[in-house]
């Protein structure tokens, strides 16, 4: 679809939008707690307030000069710079916003905080939950399925997986009592393109609870003859708050193999996987930049193009296959994303406005429960395009 025939962006302006409780409830809470969680000194900790001030009531500014990708985003943020930050789309600012706030914090510059993850304590706190046993100890359920059942349970596991989202969870209660609902699926379609030849890239989302299920995921694949193999695209740089980098991953990959049995077997086949061809980590840096699949770099693109089939997790990857538009929510899945160059699945939680695909008699039953399953996780699409 060319561009000029595209249904409006989400914009952060609208107070009935999703993007409004981001930026009025979420970032303030979201900011106090990372100054709270920090020995930061003085000068991270007034980048923080003034970073805050800007995005509540300011003109959106670019990077300091000496940033190393101060260029990068001066190109993209020409016509965002110098505007209200409450006039921009949602999915431009809320990237930016977590590229300032890696700035604000120094981790990029030379003194003392350079590279440490200021989400860290969140994610280092979800890997020791006393909680995330029970998920340590589903891939061992797992395996007494009938052999039928096993990856179908482990697909829905990183499906579901995504819900577990410590940005999501800022200002919450988790709440796993909701019935799970998923609201188009197309899992039937998606099995018939694996086989031992199919190389799967997974483009993860979160760390922790989900990376983990993931991994069971991935495992699977490569053990059951369903893909020879699979490439794992994970966040650069801390991102989203939980967004999966590789110091997470291997954080994961230690915290399974710190459980004996069948965790620990994960953990020691994925290692083996990864020593070899089999499972290959790459980390690219569109994975942070603010724009949509629409805009794929060539090297990228080259490698979904080269694979079987892309398994894209979250709900902000979804945003970025469909532009985070305005797209009714019947629109086909596949009319929606960019021309995407080989077989693409998305597997999100719904935790944003943006939505497509869904069966006109699926959206008036659930409309006519009130607006809150289009946003609040208690519902799930797993969609394959074409
Ligand atoms: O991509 P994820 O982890 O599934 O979801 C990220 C998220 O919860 O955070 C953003 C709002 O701050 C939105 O992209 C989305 O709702």
């Amino acid at each position: 679809m060319p561009d000029g025939c595209l249904p409006p962006r989400l914009l952060n302006s609208d107070p009935e939008g999703f993007a409004w409780g981001v930026w009025h409830d979420r970032t303030p809470r979201l900011v106090a707690g990372i100054r709270d969680a920090h020995p930061y000194g003085p000068e991270q900790r007034d980048a923080l307030d003034a970073l805050l001030e800007e995005v509540a009531s300011g003109m959106m500014s670019p990077l300091p000069r000496a940033a190393h990708d101060h260029d990068l985003w001066a190109g993209w943020g020409r016509e965002r710079f110098g505007r209200p930050w409450a006039e921009a789309p949602f999915l431009w600012s809320e990237s930016y916003f977590y590229r300032r706030l890696l700035e604000a914090v120094g981790y990029f510059g030379t003194g003392p905080w350079r590279g440490v993850d200021p989400f860290g304590h969140l994610k280092s706190a979800e890997l020791t939950d006393p909680e995330l046993e029970a998920d340590l100890a589903a891939p061992a359920d797992q395996e007494k399925l009938p052999a039928g059942e096993r990856g179908e349970a482990k697909l829905l596991a990183s499906l579901w997986g995504n819900r577990a989202d410590l940005g999501f969870r800022i200002g919450r209660e988790r709440n796993d009592a909701r019935a799970e609902d998923l609201v188009s699926d197309d899992r039937a379609r998606l099995w018939p393109l694996l086989g031992p030849s199919a190389r799967v890239v997974l483009v993860a989302d979160n760390a922790g609870r989900e990376l983990l299920a993931d991994l069971v995921l991935i495992d699977h694949l490569l053990e059951h003859g369903l893909a020879a193999e699979v490439h794992l695209h994970l966040k650069p740089q801390p991102y989203m708050v939980s967004d999966a980098t590789p110091s997470d991953l291997a954080a994961c990959v230690q915290r399974l193999a710190s459980v004996p049995g069948t965790p620990a077997d994960i953990a020691a086949r994925l290692t083996r996987a990864a020593a070899g061809t089999r499972l290959r980590v790459s980390a690219h840096p569109f994975y942070c930049a603010p724009q949509p699949y629409r805009d794929t770099p060539a090297d990228l693109a080259a490698e979904y193009a080269a694979s079987t089939l892309t398994l894209m997790k979250g709900d902000l990857n979804y945003r970025r296959l469909t532009g985070d538009r305005a797209w009714p929510a019947t629109t086909p899945f596949t009319t929606a994303i960019a021309p995407f160059p080989a077989p693409v699945a998305a597997l999100r939680t719904l935790k944003s406005d943006v939505l497509t695909g869904v069966p006109a008699a699926t959206l008036t039953a659930l409309d006519a429960t009130g607006p809150a399953w289009r946003t609040a996780g208690t519902h799930a699409l797993l969609q394959l395009s074409p």
